[in-house]
């Protein structure tokens, strides 16, 4: 049922839904586009339409060939509207839903078309600070790139951020999206460029192995891992590739690659991944990550939604019913305090299990687990019963007490 848009546009179906809305195929003046429809009961909540606007201006004059353009921003009645260039395909979550893992060669050359857009929106003085697959789209009508892959293109500029203005957002609340959420947003520090590579580069290795490294459980546990933990090797990746990785996951920014130079660095590696097979990468051993993170839980339940959201992701959005209960959305949480951050268990990062070691829930790794437990100790009770990690979440106010935490990282660079 087709559904006039202002003067200019016209919806004809539906082609997704997030949380804040529904984007249709349309028709413009200038051919077909897709329109995202702010939701209706949405259209008084300030800060959703903030987003709105916020996407619009920080695109204006950013044209790329892998950033989806905005071309206009129609506000007709009780409609708000956001007009974009048409992609026809599907978003990368979607892809690794159904793929669960990539070749190398197409992860990597995702990742660098991302790195391109990101290198473009840096110099155009914007931070995305909301990299993940589900706002990353795939061309699927161009012509295949290395690996079979299709030109990837970032979207979603809702919560983007213009480097080095007066921030809109205090250091005491977190936006962003718990697995991919740079140490130092965690930390409190405002978000530069360097935090869109962080974010990246755990985009490549969920599509390297299938999971990200930290993410897991409990939201306030993911938050926790970004910070103390180290990154776990996969099987099998080439050790170039690895060390990009592990570079771009620097708990400092300032040693992460900017984007122009991490998408150039990406390409190198395209010819040496050619024809290689996805990693053999098993199931990671969840067990210690959740036993410790059990032991972090505050008495009570968990909020809402969140047990059955693999990414721990809390709906912005009061009331927001994703078409799909794995799509995460933002997070909006309190900076937690040093103290929080550096107590609790550790080694929980996730780990792919390597060849004879025992599989969760066996004898020998339960023994192993009891032992581990034992060893855990009284930081990640602390933590919990200190916190009470469920009130980090939080998708309204501040917590304007809580100053801006100091932190042991060197100046992140600019872009
Ligand atoms: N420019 C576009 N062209 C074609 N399809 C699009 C476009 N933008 C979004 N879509 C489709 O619409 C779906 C919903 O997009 P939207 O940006 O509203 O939500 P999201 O990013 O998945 O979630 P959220 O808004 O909660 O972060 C996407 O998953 C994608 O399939």
């Amino acid at each position: 049922m087709a559904r006039k848009i202002g003067s200019r546009y016209t919806a004809h179906q539906i082609l997704g839904r997030g949380s804040a809305g529904t984007v249709w195929l349309g028709e413009g003046p200038e051919g077909p586009v897709a329109i995202k429809l702010l939701r209706e009961d949405l259209a008084s909540d300030q800060e959703l339409v903030g987003r709105f606007v916020q996407e619009r201006t920080a695109l204006l004059g950013l044209e790329h060939p892998h950033v989806v353009s905005v071309r206009d921003l129609v506000v007709d009645g009780n409609d708000l509207a956001l007009v974009m260039d048409l992609v026809r395909g599907t978003d990368l979550r979607t892809r690794l839903e159904r793929d669960r893992r990539l070749a190398p060669e197409a992860a990597v050359a995702i990742a660098a078309d991302i790195a391109d857009g990101l290198a473009a929106a840096h110099a155009a003085g914007v931070v995305h600070r909301d990299v993940k697959p589900e706002n990353v789209l795939l061309d699927m009508q161009g012509p295949l790139g290395p690996g079979g892959s299709h030109r990837a293109l970032l979207t979603d500029f809702g919560v983007a951020k213009l480097i080095d203005t007066p921030r809109r957002t205090k250091a005491t609340k977190i936006i962003g999206t718990p697995d991919y959420l740079a140490p130092e947003i965690v930390e409190g520090l405002p978000p530069r460029a360097s935090v869109d590579i962080y974010a990246l580069a755990t985009v490549l290795y969920e599509l390297l192995a299938g999971f990200t490294p930290f993410g897991g459980g409990h939201p306030g546990a993911v938050l926790r891992r970004h910070v103390t933990e180290t990154v776990v090797p996969l099987p099998g990746i080439p050790d170039e590739l690895w060390q990009l990785l592990v570079q771009c996951l620097a708990k400092a920014p300032a040693s992460r690659l900017r984007a122009s130079e991490l998408g150039a660095r990406l390409r190198e590696l395209l010819p040496m991944l050619a024809g290689m097979p996805p990693l053999e990468v098993d199931e990671p051993d969840t067990e210690q990550a959740e036993e410790a993170d059990r032991e972090e839980q505050p008495a009570g339940p968990a909020p809402a939604g969140e047990r059955v959201r693999r990414r721990g992701a809390v709906p912005l959005v009061p009331g927001a019913k994703p078409a799909d209960s794995n799509r995460d959305t933002h997070t909006s949480m309190r900076v937690p305090a040093p103290d929080e951050l550096a107590g609790g268990a550790h080694g929980t990062a996730r780990a792919p299990r390597t060849p004879g070691a025992p599989r969760p829930g066996s004898a020998r790794n339960r023994a192993a687990t009891r032992r581990r437990r034992a060893a855990l100790g009284a930081g990640a009770v602390a933590l919990a019963a200190a916190v009470g990690v469920g009130a980090w979440l939080s998708t309204s106010g501040d917590d304007a007490s809580t100053p801006p935490q100091d932190t042991k990282n060197s100046a992140p660079h600019s872009p």
